[in-house]
């Protein structure tokens, strides 16, 4: 539940993201942190991107409520069945997005040499205008947005613990997103991205 109305829009052409830093409370994100670090069956993949492959540089998991495989990077995922902490957070992501999401794909950076790369959420199973909504638990890393026609046009966003970044309407189409290596001393960081995968 959220604790205070904050919450940041981003002002950012053909964009359409809110920013909501205290989603969760410390106390309860330091908790899922926890739980979630600890029971759910990370694993890295190889991922193949301009025909070289290599493992992905964090660790992943797919939750969802049906049984539809989703694939990006030369990945086939399978969904496990969610978990009743997993169940209680989509639960809280719905109330908030009033939005209803049948998936949810966990990312593990285990220090700052993890990260993701430039991409849209665009794949198809995701449908033509996607709401991603993305809670961020553990360190705080950056998260950088730059324009698909001008990439010089770009911003960045401290995601905090126990943040939630909300992502929909045409900001797939027009929008790159990445989380970038730091080398700075810091932990893990889970991300939640709760999605529809049809
Ligand atoms: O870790 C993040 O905040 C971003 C994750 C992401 O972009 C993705 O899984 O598609
Ligand atoms: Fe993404």
């Amino acid at each position: 539940m959220e604790l205070f109305e904050t919450k940041l829009i981003l002002d950012l052409p053909d964009a359409n993201i809110v920013y909501h830093p205290s989603f969760l409370s410390h106390e309860r994100a330091n908790q899922y942190y926890q739980t979630l670090g600890e029971t759910i069956p990370w694993q890295q993949d190889q991922i193949t991107v301009f025909g070289k492959t290599h493992p992905q540089p964090r660790l992943t998991a797919l939750y969802a409520d049906n049984d539809k495989t989703y694939s990006y990077s030369g990945i086939t995922m399978k969904p496990h069945g969610f978990t009743p902490v997993l169940h209680q957070i989509k639960k809280e992501v719905e109330q908030l997005t009033q939005n209803t999401f049948t998936s949810c794909l966990l990312n593990f950076y285990r220090d700052g040499k993890d990260s993701n790369g430039w991409h849209s959420d665009d794949e198809k199973e995701l449908g033509t205008n996607p709401l991603i909504a993305s809670v961020s638990l553990g360190a705080e890393r950056f998260f950088h947005l730059r324009n698909k026609a001008d990439k010089r046009i770009k911003s960045k966003i401290l995601l905090q613990h126990g943040s939630l970044l909300i992502m929909k309407g045409a900001t797939q189409h027009y929008w790159q997103h990445q989380l970038p290596k730091t080398s700075k001393k810091i932990g893990g960081r889970i991300n939640l991205t709760f999605r529809v995968i049809q």
